[in-house]
């Protein structure tokens, strides 16, 4: 059997990596589990978080600062077995083709980090252990509001009431913890420290590739508050006529698009805050960025030109059909991995992609001009679509979509410029040049 690659080209045949989140309550560390989750799977690296707070909330609802009192011993046997339930599903997973388990739970003692250490040695898998320190007490109360007093353990609880109970609970586990080599006899173990939302990060022993890179990933991530707008370029002149690829001009509306956007920019930012703004280095998209305001800094990507449509650029869709017929059924089959010949498939974008994700999570506030597969990829990654939809979600010409990252998930707008265009979405199986998506595959909240 080939060996199994993925979207960073690493073989992961052999690779398994645990990845066990450190931290005191309310510092991230969920946060910081979905993403790396949902960067991994966007990447086709199986993985899978197991939160042990799911698992003692089967058995422990609603339990109150006193139950995570190490004193308090029925709280302890029943924590202890939250986690023992969690890493004995990750083992499971980890045995059906897992590749990075991520356990998140406070693992804030020496003793319960080497518990988990053990048991994944003796499975083969590696540890990185990933701690979030925050000494910030504004921060720490934010995060308590923001999604503590929402979570199910204090479900139809007081608000108030619920952030000092939490407060407190916190209290409880700062008896016990210890930050990871706090006392110099953990510096064998393979870590990630962020402080304070990476003000400081230290790095111990991290040993091959896919570990460096969870790291580079989680080093790189932020918290204020931001948004990305995503926009493809104006019509085409070759939208008009139902040809994919290419590196025409934009059509008449087109231009009407590109004069109307900084508009729509400003309605949507709701302020006159500069955007960066990436484009692709194709003309369209260069062309719809022109008449943006002259203090926002442009930047060109070739890494987010449209996907290469190989022999069949410039062609419709019925030319395709008439030409290499079993290609594009092929293609209907598994658009996600059918690779144009000579030119790529919707996982080479991803591929391609990696790049650009990895500085938006970065940056602030980015306005991203480009085509209709590399925006359906980064949509994808924002709203976790898989790779059996991502290539099928309507990004209509025309429309900014504004994505602002919250806590646990992605928020969506959009913005229309009623201007009127060609759809270029397809159905599978059509060859039809302008087909309009029905209805209910409409994503958007229009605004
Ligand atoms: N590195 C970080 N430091 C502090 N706060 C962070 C960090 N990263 C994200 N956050 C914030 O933390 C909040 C989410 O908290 P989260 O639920 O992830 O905490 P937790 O550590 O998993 O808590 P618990 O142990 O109760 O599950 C969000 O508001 C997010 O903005």
């Amino acid at each position: 059997m080939a060996p199994r690659t993925n979207g960073i080209g690493v073989q992961v045949e052999n690779t398994r990596i645990c990845v066990v989140m450190v931290g005191l309550p309310a510092r991230g560390k969920s946060f910081i589990a979905q993403k790396a989750q949902r960067y991994l799977t966007w990447l086709s690296i199986p993985s899978a978080t197991f939160n042990v707070g799911n698992y003692r909330r089967t058995d422990a609802p609603q339990p109150s600062a006193d139950f995570f009192d190490t004193n308090n011993q029925e709280g302890e046997r029943k924590r202890r077995a939250a986690a023992e339930a969690a890493v004995a599903d990750m083992l499971r997973w980890f045995k059906k083709g897992g590749v990075v388990g991520i356990l998140d739970a406070t693992n804030s003692t020496k003793e319960r980090r080497k518990w988990v250490l053990d048991i994944m040695t003796q499975n083969n898998i590696e540890v990185i252990f990933v701690e979030s320190r925050c000494d910030d007490e504004n921060l720490i109360m934010a995060n308590i509001r923001d999604v503590k007093t929402t979570s199910p353990d204090y479900q139809g609880q007081d608000p108030e009431t619920a952030a000092l109970d939490f407060r407190n609970r916190i209290r409880n586990y700062e008896k016990v913890y210890k930050s990871l080599n706090e006392d110099g006899d953990e510096d064998d173990l393979t870590f990630l420290k962020i402080m304070n939302v990476g003000k400081q990060v230290i790095i111990n022993r991290i040993r091959d590739y896919l570990q460096s890179r969870i790291v580079y990933y989680l080093m790189n991530l932020h918290i204020r508050p931001r948004s990305v707008w995503l926009s493809r370029h104006g019509e085409s002149m070759l939208n008009l006529e139902g040809r994919i690829g290419g590196d025409a001009e934009l059509s008449h509306r087109g231009e009407e698009y590109a004069r109307k956007l900084p508009e729509l920019v400003l309605e949507s930012v709701g302020s006159d805050r500069p955007l960066t703004v990436w484009t692709s280095t194709l003309k369209r998209t260069i062309a719809t960025a022109r008449h943006l305001p002259k203090h926002y800094n442009q930047l060109q990507w070739k890494a987010l030109d449209e996907l290469d449509a190989g022999v069949c650029d410039g062609m419709t869709y019925q030319e395709i059909a008439d030409l290499y017929p079993d290609d594009f059924q092929a293609r209907d089959e598994d658009k996600y991995n059918y690779r144009y010949r000579g030119g790529e498939s919707y996982r080479d974008v991803v591929i391609r992609l990696e790049p650009i994700i990895m500085e938006l999570e970065r940056s602030e506030d980015i306005l991203i001009i480009s085509h209709q597969a590399v925006i359906r990829c980064i949509y994808a990654y924002f709203m976790q679509k898989t790779q059996e939809e991502s290539p099928w979600v309507p990004v209509p010409l025309h429309t900014l979509i504004k994505l602002t990252p919250r806590a646990y998930g992605t928020e969506v707008q959009t913005y229309k410029a009623n201007i009127q265009a060609v759809s270029t979405w397809r159905g599978k199986g059509s060859t039809a040049k302008h087909e309009d998506p029905s209805p209910e595959k409409s994503l958007f909240q229009t605004h």
